[in-house]
């Protein structure tokens, strides 16, 4: 490991501030890193059953001569449970952890969200960690504290605001991750360039993108960074998405409606929603006439040159517009009955549409499912 290549930043919350530590290897020096956090801790580490077959044993070897007890459940979306939850919590009463105990999220952004909820009401609350392992849990949900389950009304919507310790961001562990997965977290790449850092955007188009899609440690690293850099700040401005943090939820309403249509079984994973989510917003906003034509096109044209899934991808579930509509009717950041949308004014520039009008709405997903 070359000290040159870690970089730290800094998710300023008071006295719920940590570190994200970024680089190559680090996991080797997880040991070390947990020692500023909890030197004492006996440590449950929660994981999958791919991360663990992948780098399992390279996570116990770091964590070598410490107390662990490993939990393992199957991967994938559908494990954002209550019941899994419950299995969760029970494994951890079974080995007698406490409130002085650490608890190890490695893996995606299923085990994070999962784990880090876990640890928020576990005996009131448990300290715990990120180990990210996918490019989109590197670059978006381990850092932030969301934590989340889903269930039939959709998703994420039982869970808590609860901050990790700290966040290790091992960049090596990318190269054992799928093409697909890294187009799901490249979606929440290409989020931070539209919802506010146009400078971003011109650099992915302008062939970073495709960088970051072929495994490139540079190009990966930048995005990382750049994620983090722009996620922290504004997490900092607004932990519990009173207003700014919301404009992180660029596509994720129309992206959380498909995922709730779709059923949580690998068909349309979270980044994949957010990509056509992402491409829905712009569109809708220029039916409404909110933002140029040319920024939508623009938009379509980058996510077709980087081959991400569009919404011409979606026919099999635009089918039912009403059903859509209701599914974005759950939307955590509602008030008072009324739709929540973020929408683009332009690539770059993006704001809080507090009363999206649903019949507008209803007429756009009509309009697609016609088209389709
Ligand atoms: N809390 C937040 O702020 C936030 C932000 C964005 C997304 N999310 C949530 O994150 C979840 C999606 O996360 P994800 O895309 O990481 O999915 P995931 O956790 O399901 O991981 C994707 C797949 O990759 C496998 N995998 C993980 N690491 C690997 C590696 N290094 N090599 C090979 N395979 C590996 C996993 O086993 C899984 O099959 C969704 O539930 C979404 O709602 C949360
Ligand atoms: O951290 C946030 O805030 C986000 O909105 C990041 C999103 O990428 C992430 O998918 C998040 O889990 C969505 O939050 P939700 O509140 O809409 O469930
Ligand atoms: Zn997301």
């Amino acid at each position: 490991m070359t000290d040159t290549l870690i970089q730290t930043l800094d998710v300023a919350l008071g006295e719920r501030s940590y570190d994200i530590v970024i680089g190559p290897g680090l996991l080797g020096s997880l040991s070390q890193h947990i020692e500023t956090v909890s030197p004492t801790a006996r440590i449950a580490i929660i994981t999958d059953e791919t991360v663990y077959e992948l780098h399992g044993q390279a996570i116990e070897q770091a964590l070598a001569g410490r107390q662990t007890h490993i939990i393992i459940r199957p991967a994938g979306e559908a494990q954002k449970s209550l019941a899994n939850l419950e299995d969760i919590l029970d494994s951890l009463f079974r080995a007698g952890f406490d409130r002085s105990d650490l608890l190890i999220a490695f893996g995606g952004g299923v085990i994070g969200d999962l784990a880090g909820f876990a640890a928020s009401i576990y005996k009131r609350g448990m300290p715990f960690i990120q180990v990210p392992t996918t490019l989109l849990s590197q670059v978006d949900s381990s850092v932030g504290g969301k934590t989340a389950i889903n269930n039939q009304f959709g998703k994420n919507l039982i869970g808590a605001f609860y901050q990790p310790q700290k966040v290790v961001t091992d960049t090596d562990l990318l190269k054992t991750l799928p093409a697909r997965q890294l187009k799901a977290g490249y979606a929440e790449v290409l989020k931070y360039g539209l919802l506010g850092d146009p400078a971003f955007f011109d650099a992915l188009e302008a062939g970073l993108g495709q960088d970051i899609l072929d495994l490139d440690e540079a190009a990966l690293t930048k995005a990382i960074h750049v994620s983090c850099a722009t996620k922290a700040k504004i997490v900092a401005q607004d932990e519990r998405e009173g207003g700014v943090r919301a404009l992180l939820n660029l596509g994720h309403t129309f992206g959380h409606a498909l995922e709730l249509e779709a059923g949580y079984d690998g068909d349309l994973l979270h980044g994949e929603a957010v990509s056509v989510g992402m491409e829905m917003a712009f569109r809708f906003a220029v039916e409404q006439g909110l933002c140029p034509v040319a920024d939508a096109d623009r938009v379509s044209a980058h996510l077709a040159a980087t081959d991400m899934p569009r919404i011409s991808d979606m026919t099999h579930l635009l089918h039912d517009p009403a059903a859509l509509l209701k599914h974005m009717g759950q939307d955590k950041k509602n008030e008072s009955g009324h739709l929540t949308l973020i929408l683009p004014r332009k690539i770059g520039e993006t704001f809080i549409e507090k009363r999206a009008d649903r019949e507008a709405v209803l007429r756009f997903l009509t309009q697609l499912r016609d088209e389709a």
